[in-house]
């Protein structure tokens, strides 16, 4: 299958000058797999892009989390895939739940948001996952089959993107998922991919699990044959961010 195990670190809305340069140096001393092992991608606050992006790890990669859905232009405070490509920023996460939930962003919406990205060539990190509410209605499937069939409308190629599955009642709240509600759901998504997309589609794309990933439970998450890695939030800012990269090293035995 030859899914390399991926891990994103979201920073989200965090960070003084002082505090990312102690997260780069912590990264930067780290003792992980190797590139061949993991693939690890941290995504700092805009404004933060160029300072990590240049004093980070050379294999480790940047992410900007979000961008604008169409060609820059007249759209105050927004950030283009265009200025993304132009500052060499290769990896963006769209479709993110706080952003569904805070700024409105439809399903519709973020399949746009992927497709002009890909299409600019920049790899995306894609978001979806359901609400509390949606768990205990018994729609989870529905609800990420939804978010993943707008996506699929509009691209054609997989092969730079990740799908993130994140559960929005496991962000932030410290409630992880456990192994098998993350695996039954990722394979859930490789089947919709296989029916909807293509088989190879479905063997291919990595994907990978956000919500109270920490040092602790990352392992035990890892072992599941579908979980193709994490994305992070909390977690990436502190040094056990290193112990979740290691975490890679559950498929190499595997
Ligand atoms: O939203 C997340 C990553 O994008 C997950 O956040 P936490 O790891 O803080 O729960």
């Amino acid at each position: 299958m030859g899914r390399k195990f991926f891990v994103g670190g979201n920073w989200k809305c965090n960070g003084t000058t002082e505090e990312v340069k102690k997260i780069v140096e912590t990264l930067n001393a780290g003792q992980v797999p190797s590139p061949d092992v993991v693939e690890v991608v941290v995504s700092p606050p805009f404004v933060f892009l160029p300072v990590v992006k240049s004093s980070l790890r050379p294999d480790f990669h940047v992410a900007a989390q979000n961008c604008w859905v169409k060609k820059g232009g007249a759209y105050t405070g927004e950030v283009s895939a265009e200025m993304l490509v132009n500052l060499d920023i290769p990896w963006v996460i769209l479709g993110h739940s706080e952003r569904r939930a805070l700024l409105g962003e439809s399903n519709e919406f973020v399949g746009e948001k992927v497709a002009y990205a890909l299409s600019k060539g920049l790899k995306v990190i894609a978001c979806i996952g359901e609400t509390l509410e949606q768990r205990e209605a018994g729609s989870t499937v529905d609800v990420v089959a939804t978010q993943t069939k707008a996506i699929a409308e509009r691209i054609s190629d997989w092969t730079n993107v990740v799908l993130a599955y994140e559960p929005v009642w496991a962000i932030g709240t410290g409630k992880v998922a456990t192994p098998a509600q993350a695996q039954e759901v990722h394979a859930e998504l490789r089947k919709w991919l296989h029916a909807n997309v293509s088989p190879e589609v479905a063997a291919s794309t990595r994907i990978i699990y956000g919500g109270s990933v920490s040092g602790a439970n990352c392992k035990e998450l890892a072992a599941n044959p579908d979980v193709d890695g994490f994305l992070v939030g909390g977690a990436s800012l502190k040094p056990e961010f290193i112990d979740i990269i290691k975490s890679a090293e559950v498929k190499k035995s595997a």
